[in-house]
This record gives C-alpha cells, sequence and structure tokens, in this order.
C-alpha cells in the first residue's frame, strides 16, 4: 500500500489519468490526498470531480479557492467569471451528487502529524485549533445557510486573524487563511497582490512556511503553482505540491512514505 499527494488538478483530467497509471494506483491497497482546486482553468473540470469522487474511500481530498468558487455560482447565485471552464459541470446531470460530495469535502486533512490544506498553515494556529476553525467552515457549508456563507465569503477583508472575529468576516478569514494565503507578514496579516514566486514578497511580508512554528508537523499544501513544487528558506516541513500543471508546468505525486515524486507533464 502507498499513500501520495497530488496538488492542484485544475481540470487536468488527462494528466490526471496519466499520472494514476505511472503510480500503477490501485484504489484498493493505495490512498490518494488530493490538496483542492480539482476544478476551473483547465478543461477537464468534470472528469476529474467525476473520477475523484469515484475513488471513495481511496481519496482525502481538501477544498480549494477554486472548488469553493464553483460552489458559490453553483448554490450561492455567484456570477461566473469570464475564465471560468465550469460550464459542463453545471450542465451536468450528475451535477446535484457531485456537488453534494463537493460540499462535504473539509479544508483540513490530519494523520498523526501530517496536515494537508489548500494553501497551507500559518505559523500563528496550533494544529488543534486550525482543524477547530476549518471545522467551523464546514459546519457553514453543511448547514442551511451555505448559501449565504457562499456569497459572503468573498473578500480580502479582514486581511489579519483575530480570535474575536465572528459571523461571516470569521469565516472569511478562515477560508482565505486556509485556501487562498502565500504572503504573510509577521502577525499574520495576508497578503492578496502577490502571486509570482517565493522572492516576490510585498514589503514586510514574507512566504507563510519562512515563519517557524513551536511544533514540528509536516505540512502539505497546493494553490501556489509559481513556486514550482519548492519552498525555499522553509523554517517548516512543508512540501508544495502545486508544480502549475494548467500553466504548461506538471502534476506531481508525493509519495508520502519515500519522500519520492513522480510527474507528468501538462498539456497546457
Ligand atoms: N474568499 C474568497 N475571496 C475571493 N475570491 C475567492 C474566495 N474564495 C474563492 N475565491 C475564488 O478564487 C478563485 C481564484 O481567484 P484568483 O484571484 O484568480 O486566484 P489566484 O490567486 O490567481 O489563485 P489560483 O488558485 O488560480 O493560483 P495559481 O497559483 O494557480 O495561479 C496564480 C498565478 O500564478 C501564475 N503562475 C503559475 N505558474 C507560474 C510560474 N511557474 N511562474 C510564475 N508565475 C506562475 C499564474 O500565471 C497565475 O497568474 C476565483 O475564482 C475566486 O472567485
Amino acid at each position: 500500500m502507498s499513500t501520495y499527494a497530488i496538488g492542484d488538478l485544475q481540470g487536468c483530467h488527462v494528466e490526471f489519468v496519466a499520472l494514476l497509471e505511472r503510480l500503477a494506483f490501485d484504489p484498493r491497497h493505495d490512498r490518494l490526498w488530493l490538496a483542492g482546486d480539482l476544478v476551473n482553468r483547465g478543461p477537464g473540470s468534470l472528469a476529474c470531480l467525476r473520477e475523484v469522487e469515484a475513488l471513495g474511500e481511496a481519496a482525502r481530498v481538501v477544498l480549494g479557492n477554486h472548488d469553493l468558487h464553483l460552489l458559490a455560482v453553483a448554490r450561492g447565485g455567484v456570477q461566473a467569471k469570464r475564465k471560468d471552464t465550469l460550464a459542463a459541470i453545471l450542465e451536468a446531470p450528475d451535477r446535484e451528487a457531485l456537488l453534494d460530495w463537493l460540499q462535504s469535502r473539509p479544508l483540513l486533512v490530519r494523520d498523526g502529524d501530517t496536515l494537508m490544506s489548500h494553501a497551507g498553515m500559518p505559523p500563528q494556529w496550533e494544529l488543534d485549533q486550525a482543524e477547530r476553525l476549518a471545522g467551523e467552515v464546514e459546519s457553514a457549508l453543511g448547514s442551511e445557510r451555505s448559501g449565504a456563507f457562499l456569497r459572503g465569503m468573498y473578500g480580502n477583508e479582514p486581511a489579519c486573524w483575530r480570535d474575536d472575529l465572528d459571523g461571516i468576516d470569521r469565516l472569511r478569514v478562515i477560508v482565505n487563511t486556509l485556501t487562498r494565503m502565500r504572503f504573510i507578514d509577521a502577525r499574520g496579516c495576508l497578503d492578496f497582490a502577490a502571486k509570482e514566486g517565493a522572492g516576490s514578497a510585498p514589503p514586510g511580508f514574507a512566504p507563510w512556511f519562512q515563519y517557524p512554528r513551536d511544533d514540528d508537523p509536516r505540512l502539505l499544501f497546493g494553490h501556489w503553482a509559481a513556486l514550482q513544487g519548492t519552498t525555499p528558506g522553509s523554517r517548516v516541513r512543508a512540501e508544495a505540491l502545486d508544480t502549475g500543471c494548467i500553466w504548461g508546468g506538471a502534476l506531481t505525486a508525493l509519495d508520502l512514505e519515500t519522500g519520492e515524486r513522480v510527474s507528468v507533464p501538462g498539456r497546457h
């Protein structure tokens, strides 16, 4: 049995199938961790959703910002964006079952000292606290007020976490931290403008993994394609999984036991 972690699929279905073949992945024995952003930007978003959902217990998936955006468009009354490639999902006969499945995915998964979220783990959050906060968003997604949550989650403010935040502001900071974070300042406040490599930090900001923690978890994350699977200057055990399949890079699987990486080239 092997366990592999894979970064953002973003509709790279052909590459996903090719990668599973390269790994000789067998869902009866092997396990997959997927770091979110299964959909959008790429051409095979519907096929990716179906493929991963069909893996059942063999796949553990966290939600990314593009997955949340799909849910907001489908179920929150939010306008699709010009570059979205979500139409095939929205028109699919099995749309409701796929969306129900997606909406019930977590923002964080944990196995011992290994954690995965789409964007990473800010140094100011202890692991138990991060699980609790992710659970608050998961509860909102599973509640009758999920449509209002999906409409209200958009935006960049507040940019800084505070324990006394409540309501939609609190949920928005949790979503933004776990699904959109790249650069933060020493207080843990988020920057949303910079998207290039680790060296492109705005003044006063640095990649979240360059801040030390008191504990030493293994932190798996996707989201940040420009890192090309690296974590330069990291002061924590962070492993970047998004190698930019949709941006002319590759789709990569990390074997969680051996640390070996296997990639297939992106076709875009
Ligand atoms: N609470 C919330 N508030 C607001 N929006 C929310 C939200 N929750 C969900 N959303 C949604 O989030 C979605 C994305 O918003 P965007 O604002 O478009 O997201 P992004 O930061 O570009 O993130 P993405 O996930 O696409 O990142 P990636 O590294 O692949 O790509 C980033 C950049 O990296 C560049 N890049 C890729 N590979 C590179 C490389 N090797 N070198 C240099 N640059 C590279 C690409 O060109 C690209 O410009 C929208 O649909 C939005 O609606």
